[in-house]
């Protein structure tokens, strides 16, 4: 488990994100959404060690995060940034097997063409990977994430995603969603932030809402992402309907056109 307990952190006495408490358990995806500067990517950093933080701590398998080297915790998690550069030549094969360096030899030949197979890059591999397309590139990191921790291993490990679908076609972001849903099962608890309400409502187990640095609310994907919560923290109206075994819950989120006529029938 990932276990993240009154994170507060600042920028020149600025809370950018304040008192956030959160668990990752392995076998579920948990969401982070919120509006633009909500510091979700703040809280993300955090998680993944990128960034420290001046109260707080944060436990990987009930062990500190800043006990663990480098080597250590490349074993136990994965992290895909929002932007990722990349100053050299690499070809797309290349790219996706910078994720191998952490593990050294403990891997299988065959993972790298597995992972590209999966994320649909396996075709891409001899190109030079400065010239992709944006949602190209997206799944090409994710593949060299996913190629860390693709082997089944007998101890919990963490996905951390940034926006990992940002760029990606709508039947994309299924696929990558689906993905997920697969990794999950082998005893990796996965966080990602995403800004699609209507993904995280269809795939996530947990939600975390997160507004001006706060949490402000979270918990199972159902119960976090009623219509009242979401108009709360988006400042915008919000329908939502909820599916079933047959049906996708779909969210609406009205435009500014209709905002006063919404208004008016409420
Ligand atoms: N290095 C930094 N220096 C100054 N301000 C920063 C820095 N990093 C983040 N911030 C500020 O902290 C706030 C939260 O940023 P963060 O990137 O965590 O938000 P976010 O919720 O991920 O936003 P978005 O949805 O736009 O990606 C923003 O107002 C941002 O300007």
């Amino acid at each position: 488990m990932l276990q993240a307990t009154d994170i507060h952190f600042c920028i020149q006495n600025r809370p950018i994100v304040n008192k956030a408490s959160i668990k990752l358990l392995p076998g579920e995806l948990t969401v982070i959404l919120g509006p633009n500067g909500a510091g979700k990517s703040s809280l993300f950093k955090v998680l993944s060690g990128d960034i420290q933080c001046r109260h707080g701590n944060v436990l990987y398998n009930g062990k500190t995060l800043s006990a663990y080297k480098t080597s250590q915790l490349a074993q136990i998690r994965a992290v895909m940034p929002q932007h990722s550069t990349l100053s050299f030549p690499f070809t797309v094969q290349e790219v996706v097997e910078l994720g191998l360096l952490p593990l050294k030899n403990d891997f299988k030949q065959e993972t790298v063409r597995e992972v590209m197979e999966e994320t649909q890059t396996w075709h891409l591999r001899d190109c030079d990977y400065s010239v992709l397309s944006g949602g190209e590139k997206q799944r090409v990191q994710l593949s060299r994430v996913l190629v860390q921790i693709w082997e089944k291993k007998p101890y919990p490990r963490f996905l951390l995603l940034d926006e990992p679908t940002s760029s990606m076609d709508i039947a994309l972001q299924h696929h990558v969603l689906a993905i997920i849903q697969k990794i999950k099962s082998r005893n990796i608890a996965v966080l990602a932030i995403l800004h699609d309400l209507n993904l995280a409502a269809n795939y996530a187990d947990q939600v975390v809402l997160m507004k001006n640095g706060n949490v402000m609310f979270q918990g199972p994907a159902r119960k976090t992402m009623t219509a009242s919560k979401l108009m709360e923290v988006f400042d915008h109206p919000i329908s939502v309907f909820e599916g079933d075994s047959h049906r996708p819950t779909v969210i609406h989120t009205v435009p500014f056109s209709q905002i006063d006529q919404q208004i008016k029938h409420a």
